[in-house]
């Protein structure tokens, strides 16, 4: 059947206002050979490119550094419309595989559209809107990676406190890794901000970890990043890990000694080397970043027990700072008293509090578990209790822990409310187990003053999956019983 000579004449003319139209609308051309090699380029995409060499015959990314013309030629697929940076303006572009007549890939020719496109302004606003939000959204995270404290936040002026803080200014000026141990509590996180904030690393970021936070099986990942595809379920992307998200600035490793065994020999290798590769990686990654670690466990005794490597110890111990406890510094609990008094008095918008002198006394008699974060808690339930801004010893007294009873009975520990629903029909076992998890680890953190490695310790479990539960059953971190 001969073809009716109107549509080949219909063919002719859409060609020509096609190419008629994309010339209008285009900032530029260009043409590339099958190895991505600038074969032409329009004036006008070299006057907005601002490239003053001669293009011809270069790689097509030493002239349009974002260009994903080799993607191109590489997949034999079209990019219909995507949106590139060029400087500070974006263009909307079109790159389509150039073919010879026997359907061979030869090439590919790409077209910048005006980003003025009227047709494209709402897809163009809302990209440029999220890019807006991107760039916030980087800051925000950028501000929180800077450290939160300075080494002034760190009250006391006892003997023990101001030798912690010229140790600590000592090694901010120095690039050495440091060691802070000390009980729970006693502000080893706080002076790791510290010191970061004195060091001249203190504009890079602050990148902070909880080894025991983290289940064994996730803190490869976490700390030394994913490789794109490295398992089924891994995000196409490369995933960074603390080490990378910390390059430039202090890696804080919070309760280092709990850090598993056999990736105590990967830290080892990047403390000496400072390079590691992420999961599923064979390319080496090269770090720049100082190291603190922290602990309240004893690491000696680790080290003794085989649960921690001699070599990575020593490694670690290079600047060691140790934090006293609350109890052999009380007269320092005066001024940290009334710096958390201020700080409550400020978050809660309502008076600061005074403590009496015998409010004092009685701070100074408790043994203080759990430090500094303890004294907080009881401030902060001494505030919940009362209005009065005179706060005296029978206010502490009431606020401190009782003397933890003994372990009862796990079948006492049920209370039968627990068992019935409001309606008092019986409850399903999953719900009963649940509040019965949460009750017992409510009153584990009531009794230990909210010291997670003493409520882990009474629970029976690790302080990970005392963590790991929490989380589960909603139970806030700084929770320690009352709620
Ligand atoms: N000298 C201090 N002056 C003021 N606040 C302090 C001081 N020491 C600790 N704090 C406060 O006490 C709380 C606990 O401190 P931090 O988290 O630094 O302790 P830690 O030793 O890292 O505890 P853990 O070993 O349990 O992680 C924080 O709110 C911290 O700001």
């Amino acid at each position: 059947m001969s073809l009716d000579p109107n549509f080949e004449h219909l063919r002719a003319r859409a060609v020509e206002s096609l190419f008629q139209h994309f010339a209008d609308a285009c900032v530029g051309l260009i043409v590339v050979d099958k190895d991505a090699r600038i074969a032409w380029i329009g004036d006008r995409y070299l006057e907005l490119l601002g490239y003053p060499k001669e293009p011809l015959g270069k790689p097509v990314e030493e002239v349009i550094p974002n260009s994903q013309m080799r993607h191109v030629v590489e997949s034999g697929q079209p990019m219909l419309i995507d949106l590139m940076d060029i400087g500070k303006r974006t263009i909307v572009v079109t790159r389509l595989p150039l073919r010879d007549d026997d359907g061979t890939l030869i090439g590919a020719i790409g077209l910048a559209l005006f980003d003025r496109a009227e047709h494209l302004r709402p897809l163009m606003s809302k990209y440029q809107r999220l890019q807006e939000e991107l760039t916030r959204t980087r800051q925000e995270l950028a501000n929180e990676r800077r450290a939160k404290y300075s080494l002034s936040q760190m009250i006391g002026n006892s003997e023990s406190m101001r030798e912690v803080k010229r140790l600590a200014r000592r090694a901010a000026q120095m690039d050495s890794t440091v060691l802070l141990l000390g009980e729970t509590g006693t502000g080893k996180e706080l002076l790791a901000h510290g010191i970061h904030a004195a060091s001249p690393r203190a504009n890079a970021p602050f990148v902070g970890v909880n080894v025991a936070a983290i289940p064994e099986n996730l803190l490869e990942a976490e700390l030394f990043g994913v490789a794109p595809g490295a398992y089924t379920g891994a995000d196409r992307r490369l995933r960074e890990g603390k080490f990378q998200l910390a390059n430039g600035g202090t890696l804080f490793l919070d309760e280092i000694g709990d850090m598993p065994l056999p990736l105590q020999a990967k830290l080892l290798r990047v403390l000496q080397e400072r390079e590691f590769e992420a999961v599923g990686s064979n390319k080496v990654v090269r770090v720049d970043l100082r190291i603190i670690a922290a602990t309240s466990r004893d690491l000696d005794a680790l080290v003794r027990d085989k649960q921690f490597r001699a070599d990575l110890y020593y490694r670690l111990n290079v600047v060691p700072i140790t934090l006293p406890p609350l109890r052999d510094r009380t007269e320092d609990i005066a001024s940290i008293a009334d710096r958390i008094l201020d700080d409550l008095a400020l978050t809660s918008a309502s008076p600061a509090r005074d403590l009496t002198a015998e409010a004092v006394a009685a701070l100074k008699a408790y043994d203080w578990p759990g430090n500094v974060r303890e004294l907080r808690n009881v401030l902060e339930r001494v505030s919940a209790m009362t209005d009065d801004v005179t706060l005296t010893a029978a206010h502490i007294a009431a606020a401190l822990p009782r003397n933890a009873p003994a372990q009862r009975d796990t079948a006492e520990e049920v209370p039968a409310s627990l068992l019935r629903s409001v309606g008092g029909s019986p409850r399903a076992l999953t719900d009963v187990l649940k509040d019965t998890e949460r009750a017992a680890i409510i009153g584990a953190l009531a009794r230990t003053g909210g010291v997670k490695a003493q409520a882990a310790k009474l629970l029976g479990i690790s302080r990970a999956s005392l963590y790991e539960r929490m989380q589960a059953l909603g139970i806030r971190e700084d929770m320690q019983g009352s709620a």
